[in-house]
């Protein structure tokens, strides 16, 4: 018997136009996981106000990143991924790629999965760090799924892989085909989360969100979102060498007016410009795939931005895409422990 193995990555809109990029907008940000508000208070913000005034802004920029071939970087690289790894894994496995908004959905995988007469299925969020807002809602979403089904395979769910060895050596194998003498200081942007979010995920009698609580993985917070982007960091860094002073961890991406994750990276950006820092170099390595947030806020954005702030240039390291490294480690985590199945 075949298993199946499903990807999940975040999802984009169908196309640029504004009407696709509302809809878009409006699956995701109505998710309960993302906007944790009361459902009344919820369907106001988001129907009401982001949705009419953000989705023409929204609608701007991923006409600029689109591509007139290949269309969403982000659904493109997720597909290359299914692709690479179906490869990797051979006949005994069958891949599909869904995406949590928008599509190819996680049903419709789901139900590819199911007429290619798999009798199991592997799950693997493209999340390197855990957030109930990407991790959990793709587990909850398919949880929800499958619990309509009659026959329910045996299902496994891949959690974060923010240390594993060869995500790690992924990065750091991008990072290297840059002169890093060639930098003045290495920043590992991160996409940030509403604190609010951090301090209700109450685990191992730890609560979150104190500013500067979680700089550093410990056992009782290692189901922190924050906690793990810093131990991502630390990771790459001895990976590739450098000192503590080389480089910071900073969080980009806010929505809203309430207070996310710090440092924000647009002021850390600034800071840098303002300290006669004049090469910077960013890697964001909660990406698995560039997206809007890689290849527009980062490579474009923050770039002008710091260059208006008196800095020289700012790059941005490619994420995994079709990383050979990556694939493998998609491999090795698809392979479901041994003693879980007979056949
Ligand atoms: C990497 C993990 C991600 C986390 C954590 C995350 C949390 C989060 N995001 C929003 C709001 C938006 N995110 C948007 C784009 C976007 N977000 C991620 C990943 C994470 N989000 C990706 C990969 C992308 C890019 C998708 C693409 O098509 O390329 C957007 C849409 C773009 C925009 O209008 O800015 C919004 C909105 C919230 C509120 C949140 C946590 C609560
Ligand atoms: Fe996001
Ligand atoms: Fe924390």
């Amino acid at each position: 018997m075949r298993k199946g193995i499903l990807l999940v990555n975040l999802g984009t809109p169908d196309s640029p136009a504004v009407a696709d990029v509302r809809k878009y907008l409006a699956e995701f940000l109505m998710d309960e996981r993302v906007i944790d508000i009361h459902p009344f208070l919820r369907l106001l913000l988001v129907r009401g106000i982001i949705v009419p005034f953000r989705g023409p802004r929204s609608a701007k920029l991923y006409g600029q990143i689109w591509n007139s071939q290949t269309g969403s970087p982000l659904k493109y690289y997720s597909r290359l991924q299914q692709q690479l790894l179906q490869a990797e894994l051979g006949e005994d496995y069958v891949v599909e790629l869904g995406m949590r908004y928008q599509t190819p959905s996680i049903e419709a995988a789901l139900n590819k999965l199911l007429a290619a007469g798999v009798d199991s299925i592997h799950v693997i969020p493209l999340f390197p760090q855990y957030a109930s807002a990407t991790t959990g809602s793709v587990m909850a979403e398919v949880m929800r799924l499958l619990s309509r089904w009659v026959v329910i395979p045996q299902l496994t769910l891949a959690g974060a892989f923010y240390g594993h060895p060869m995500f790690i050596q992924a990065f750091a194998a991008n990072i290297s085909r840059y002169d890093l003498s060639d930098f003045d200081h290495i920043l590992f942007s991160f996409h940030g989360l509403p604190v609010r979010q951090l301090q209700s995920s109450y685990h191992n009698g730890h609560h979150c969100g104190q500013e500067g609580c979680c700089d550093r993985l410990t056992p009782q917070n290692q189901h922190c979102y924050t906690a793990q982007c810093h131990e991502t960091a630390r990771l790459i860094a001895q990976e590739i060498s450098l000192k503590a002073t080389d480089y910071t961890v900073c969080f980009q991406s806010r929505l809203g007016k309430q207070k996310w994750i710090r440092p924000y990276t647009s002021s850390v950006i600034r800071d840098l410009a303002a300290s006669g820092k004049k090469r910077v170099l960013v890697v964001c390595p909660a990406f698995v795939a560039d997206c809007l947030e890689t290849i527009q806020e980062i490579a474009a954005e923050c770039r002008e931005e710091f260059i208006q702030a008196g800095g020289s240039d700012l790059l941005l390291v490619e994420s995994l895409n079709d990383s050979p490294l990556f694939i493998r480690m998609l491999r090795e985590i698809s392979e479901v422990p041994k003693g879980h199945l007979w056949a």
